[in-house]
């Protein structure tokens, strides 16, 4: 799993006890799983569709780095699945593990649209 984002944990970001609060966190992964996706299926309209159980394993607190790793899972035929792991930078710490976010390719009309993909593309390849 590559972890392509860093986020530093601010004022802004905590709970009433202090730590980093999970929606913030559940946002952040969002947007990460959106860019991936446009990125991958070369494609900037995309939804997010399904997100399965989310495992919270530990907590961060202000100053703290949090890294955003995504893997694919299964490229669909309109779908792609993505899994996410949250991590503390300092601690080593795993922050949340989702399994399954399934984020959806549309067409100008907003209905599903066959991506065409079936494998995970860098840049510098399509460059090539
Ligand atoms: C350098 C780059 C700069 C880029 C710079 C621009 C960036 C720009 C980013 C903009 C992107 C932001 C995105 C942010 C993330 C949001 O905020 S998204 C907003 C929240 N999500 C939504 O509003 C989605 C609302 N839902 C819908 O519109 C419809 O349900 C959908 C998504 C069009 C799907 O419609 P549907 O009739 O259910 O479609 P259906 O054909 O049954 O299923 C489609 C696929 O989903 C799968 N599926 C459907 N339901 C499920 C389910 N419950 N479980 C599993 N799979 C399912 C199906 O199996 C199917 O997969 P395939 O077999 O085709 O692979």
């Amino acid at each position: 799993m590559r972890f392509h984002t860093r986020k530093w944990v601010k004022p802004e970001d905590l709970n009433p006890n202090g730590t980093l609060f999970g929606g913030r966190l559940l946002a952040w992964i969002d947007e990460e799983a959106a860019l991936y996706t446009v990125i991958q299926l070369e494609n900037s309209k995309i939804v997010t569709k399904y997100v399965s159980e989310i495992n919270f394993m530990s907590s961060a607190k202000q100053g703290d780095i949090i890294e955003i790793g995504i893997d694919v899972v299964n490229f669909g035929k309109s779908s792609i699945t993505l899994k996410c792991v949250a991590r503390n930078t300092m601690t080593r710490e795993t922050i949340l593990t989702v399994d399954n976010i399934i984020m959806v390719n549309l067409d100008e009309n907003g209905k599903p649209k066959p991506h065409g993909k079936t494998q995970i593309e860098f840049v510098r390849d399509r460059l090539k």
